[in-house]
């Protein structure tokens, strides 16, 4: 039989958005949401929200009672919120000033510079804009540069840049650091879950994590496009760095109203991905978030996706399943979850039906 032959994704030109900004032009149609995508006042609620912050320090090395009392408050942040911002967290503060200071830098190399690097069309890593799969689609008001980080065999060391020269190692030194505070945070996770602190992590095997910088410039229309659209991370815990002197442009899905977050300085936003959703049947909740963008000022962030090994089946946890918490998700390989993420565009909590057990009211 002859092959099928695989049909190259049509995706159309996608407009670099520093290009257009420096190019003072118009906003390009397909930046420009449909009405009931736009970030009016509506649907925003008026104020910035406080997020519950973790002292992570007291987890790690508070005595009895403040462990206890920090871990109910993380419990009730990943319930209720599905966000936290993470105080104290051990990451050198000098380590977060320099992975800004190399991503500023490569995002403000000229646009040839950066294009050595390409995000190819359906992918997910290199320069570029991801999850864009048609021509009519909308584009984000958005650069990014994705690597995978670990393990070795997710990396494309062609999309590794040279410039700035300590891009590289800089990105390695941070994502050991992130990886620990993730390890970290897996293991209280677990405790407020009432299961063993290694639970987590032994499941997870040898995890995925990757890195996604994502430059908003600004825009002369703020009203009209997204930074980022709404989505859910596919991951398990997300962790999310903003430059200091950022413009405020993440938003949360909190009651049906879009709330505004606004990051402590150097602490870290965290938020529950789609997995730890499913690991703990519903009980932490990966929240639909999306960026918005500043008519004068600019936003970088720096945020790392950390997942299990592809190879891992995963479900809700038996112990968390119960008559009165019937099982929601089923089980699914994370590999085949990875792929159907990837290859969806960002659209609120859709990619998460995947694993949902559909219920019917007619029972
Ligand atoms: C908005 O989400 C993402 O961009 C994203 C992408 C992550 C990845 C890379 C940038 C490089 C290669 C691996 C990977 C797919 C992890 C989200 O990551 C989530 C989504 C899934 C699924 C996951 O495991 O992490
Ligand atoms: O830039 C932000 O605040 C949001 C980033 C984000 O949600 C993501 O990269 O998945
Ligand atoms: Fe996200």
């Amino acid at each position: 039989m002859a092959p099928v032959p695989i049909s190259p994704l049509k995706v159309g030109h996608i407009d670099d958005v520093q290009e257009l900004r420096k190019a003072k032009s118009k906003i390009p149609e397909r930046f420009v949401r449909d009405i009931t995508e736009r970030p009016t006042l509506a649907t925003c609620s008026s104020s910035s929200s406080g997020i519950p912050i973790i002292d992570f320090s007291k987890l790690s090395k508070g005595d009895f009672d403040e462990v206890l009392s920090e871990l109910v408050q993380l419990s009730t942040a990943c319930e209720e919120w599905g966000f936290f911002q993470v105080i104290n967290h051990g990451i050198d503060l000098s380590l977060l000033e320099k992975i800004e200071k190399v991503t500023k830098e490569f995002f403000m190399l000229p646009l040839a510079e950066k294009q050595k690097y390409p995000m190819a069309p359906g992918t997910v890593q290199g320069y570029g804009q991801a999850f864009v799969f048609s021509e009519d689609q909308k584009l984000d008001w958005c650069n990014m540069f994705a690597l995978g980080v670990e393990p070795q065999v997710i990396r494309n060391p062609k999309l590794w840049p040279t410039k700035p020269a300590k891009f590289g190692e800089t990105v390695e030194a941070y994502s050991r650091e992130v990886r620990k505070l993730c390890q970290s945070l897996l293991k209280y996770l677990a405790m407020t879950l009432g299961l063993k602190g290694d639970v987590l992590n032994e499941m997870f095997g040898e995890a995925v994590q990757a890195i996604r910088t994502n430059y908003y410039p600004p825009c002369s229309r703020p009203d009209l496009v997204l930074g980022l659209s709404p989505h859910s991370d596919g991951s398990a815990l997300t962790v999310l760095q903003e430059r200091r002197g950022s413009s405020i442009g993440l938003q949360i899905l909190k009651d049906d109203k879009w709330v505004s977050v606004q990051p402590l300085p150097n602490a870290l936003v965290i938020n529950i991905g789609d997995t730890l959703e499913v690991l703990s049947n519903g009980k932490y909740k990966s929240v639909e978030h999306r960026a918005v963008t500043h008519k004068q000022k600019d936003r970088l962030s720096i945020v790392t996706f950390y997942a299990p090994s592809y190879e891992i089946e995963l479900g809700p946890i038996p112990e968390l399943v119960d008559e009165n918490n019937p099982c929601k998700y089923r089980r699914y390989n994370h590999g085949e979850y990875s792929k159907h993420y990837v290859t969806n565009k960002l659209q609120g909590k859709k990619t998460l039906e995947f694993a949902k057990i559909q219920t019917s009211n007619y029972n």
